[in-house]
């Protein structure tokens, strides 16, 4: 296994527009790599680069601190899983698993004995002479997971690997590749338009949209720290609130207040970032929908008065889309509750849990002050 570096690589399909301008991208050898974003962001070109299916237009593309940008998918030695399991019907498990060895002319006792190695490891022994087009989909995608391993790849390439699989087998599979990931230490790559499973995959998650990279990180600093409004977007479900507001000092706090119709404390730790907007330009403050609670007007805590347009019933807990003063403030509070559209409500936004970001550049005030 490889660790992969792409550095300052730009790909253009017209030789006029770039797709991707400029990526600078580590994915460390033994981990996985997940490339997020929505559709035309780049994801599919990314992947294709570095598997050696469409070249660079810029820059290069390193295995190990080698220069593979002009090698081609067999010379890098890039096994990869499709979306839709690309495995040969007509052939059983085994058969299926071996393929890639065959066409190397490998002796047969060293095939059978590395097809058994993946066998063992993808546990899939009881399956190993039937036929692949009676299995499930993700019995297949096992199998096209153990014929990309059987070579002993140095990339391991996901391409979408889990949208084929209703809900159930999804949740498997990922727990499958997230175990095979880790045990293995393969370096690999994923491609997926769903957070989830990148979530819950991935080392890192490296967020794109339009071409560009806006942050690479691992799960939890993407949804704990986003480092732009994109990210903070686009990462969690239902996605973050944005509130415009400004920031004001009283005595020796600093206050962050919502037009006028709600003042929260900021907390230590994010003054000295904060400081540079107080009495200044707009600030634009993140609240993500598991951070508003339903509160009580008159109480100790500040709280936002609103009005109940929607409440959709998740099970044990209640997603409220309300109207305030402020705009449309989504809330997720234990349920089920029994509020009814149009009914009065008081929102607890918590100052521990709120996101600054700098209203002109969509940068998180932390990141400009890092
Ligand atoms: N073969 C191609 N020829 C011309 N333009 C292309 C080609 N492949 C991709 N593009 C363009 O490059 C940009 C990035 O597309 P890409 O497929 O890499 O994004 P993506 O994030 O994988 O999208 P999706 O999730 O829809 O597959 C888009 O503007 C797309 O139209």
């Amino acid at each position: 296994m490889v660790e992969v570096r792409l550095e300052g690589v730009g790909k253009s399909y017209d030789g006029v527009t770039d797709a991707i301008p400029d990526l600078n991208l580590l994915c460390p050898r033994g981990e996985m790599l997940a490339l997020l974003g929505p559709s035309g962001c780049g994801k599919s070109s990314t992947l294709k680069m570095i598997a050696g299916i469409e070249p660079v237009s810029r820059g290069a593309i390193y295995f190990e601190g080698i220069d593979v940008s002009r090698r081609d998918t067999a010379e890098r030695n890039v096994a990869m899983v499709f979306e839709d399991y690309a495995l040969y019907p007509h052939l059983s498990v085994y058969e299926n698993i071996a393929f890639p060895l065959r066409i190397r002319s490998m002796l047969r006792s060293e095939v059978s004995a590395q097809v058994d190695r993946v066998l063992d490891l993808l546990d899939l022994h009881g399956l190993r002479d039937a036929s692949v087009r009676k299995l499930s989909g993700g019995a297949q995608q096992r199998v096209s997971i153990g014929r990309a391993l059987v070579r002993e790849p140095s990339l391991v390439m996901f391409d979408e690997p889990l949208s084929h699989l209703d809900a159930d087998q999804k949740v498997q599979l990922r727990t499958e590749i997230k175990r095979l990931q880790t045990t293995s230490r393969l370096t690999s790559v994923l491609v997926t338009h769903d957070q989830n499973e990148a979530i819950s995959m991935a080392d890192r998650i490296a967020v794109m949209d339009k071409g560009v990279l806006q942050q690479v990180d691992t799960p939890a600093k993407v949804y704990d720290e986003p480092a732009n409004l994109f990210v903070a977007g686009f990462i969690g479900e239902p996605p973050m609130n944005v509130l415009s507001a400004r920031v004001l000092r009283e005595q020796d706090d600093l206050f962050v207040v919502f037009h006028g119709r709600l003042r929260l404390p900021v907390p230590a730790s994010l003054r000295a970032a904060l400081a540079a907007y107080l009495e200044g330009p707009p600030i634009v403050v993140g609240v993500r929908p598991e951070h508003v609670s339903l509160g009580q007007q008159g109480g100790e805590a500040p709280v936002l008065g609103a009005r109940l347009a929607r409440r959709e019933p998740c099970g044990d807990r209640d997603v409220l889309v309300a109207d305030t003063p402020l705009g449309k403030v989504v809330a997720e509070v234990p349920g089920p509750t029994d509020l009814m559209p149009g009914e009065q409500l008081w929102l607890r936004l918590d100052p521990a849990h709120l996101h600054f970001f700098n209203a002109q550049t969509s940068a998180n005030v932390l990141a400009e002050t890092a």
